[in-house]
């Protein structure tokens, strides 16, 4: 994966309007964003702002109507699906508020689905699972099943999922929405640890105002755009008191 230095993620113009008519929305009417290499970038907003159609966008699952994003350099829009499907799968991760696991796998074969689905043969996928359940550590585990665990081990077992195939970007839909105060804590300072790093970037997308501490930055979306980046979340923090 070359990086040459240039932002992990940059949006231009990014509009996405669905439906047609009277039933189109415009969810996102002109998003600019830049995401450093490194930096966990949160994105934050009132509901139905278009956050989630951001990252999805960003991370190749939407085409934007219109504008550009880069990841890494490369313009996701403009590969083949099967070119880009294959790019995601080798560089992109993704975490769910909702920890989707498949129930009659266990901890180690749910894991090990992003690398099966690049081609990985069984058991390197396997072991790689298990070096991936290591991280978050619940190697003791491997053999479980996701319904004998509580909710902040699922959410570490989706993340050991994301991250399995050493992805450079990870983006996350309210990953700790479902969780209490300290597990979710706990959940981002190990999203944090895995997924920052030269050549690496880490979205979330949040409501949860507890884990605002560990954005480097913070984007501020209103009605489909990102109205501000605050440089720290004291800077966002202080903002919101403001008003
Ligand atoms: N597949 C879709 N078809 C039609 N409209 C959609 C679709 N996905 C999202 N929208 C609409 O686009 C707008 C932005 O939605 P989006 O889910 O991106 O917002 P959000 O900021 O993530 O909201 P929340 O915080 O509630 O998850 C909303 O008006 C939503 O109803």
């Amino acid at each position: 994966m070359e990086t040459n230095g240039e932002n992990a993620v940059m949006c231009r113009g990014l509009k996405k309007v669905f439906g047609a008519g009277t039933a189109e929305v415009q969810a996102l009417r002109g998003v600019d964003l830049d995401v450093r290499q490194g930096e966990v970038m949160m994105l934050v907003g009132p509901s139905g702002c278009g956050k989630t159609t951001l990252i999805s966008t960003v991370a190749g699952v939407l085409d934007p109507s219109e504008g550009e994003c880069l990841v890494f350099g490369r313009n996701l829009n403009a590969l083949s699906d099967r070119k880009r499907t294959r790019y995601r799968g080798e560089h992109i991760g993704f975490v769910f508020q909702q920890f989707n696991l498949i129930g009659s796998l266990s901890l180690r074969e749910n894991v090990a689905i992003p690398l099966l689905l690049n081609g990985a043969g069984y058991g390197e996928a396997l072991r790689k699972a298990d070096e991936a359940l290591k991280k978050v550590e619940l190697g003791d585990r491997t053999d479980a099943r996701p319904a004998s665990l509580s909710g902040g081990q699922q959410q570490r077992v989706a993340i050991a999922r994301a991250i399995v195939h050493g992805p450079n970007l990870i983006v996350c839909d309210e990953p700790t929405s479902a969780l209490d105060h300290i597990t979710g804590q706990h959940v981002v300072e190990l999203l944090r640890s895995v997924a920052t790093g030269e050549g690496r970037a880490l979205i979330i997308v949040t409501h949860d105002s507890r884990i605002y501490r560990y954005a480097d930055r913070i984007a501020q979306m209103d009605d489909g755009r990102v109205q501000r980046v605050f440089n720290s979340h004291q800077e966002f923090l202080a903002s919101e008191r403001v008003q």
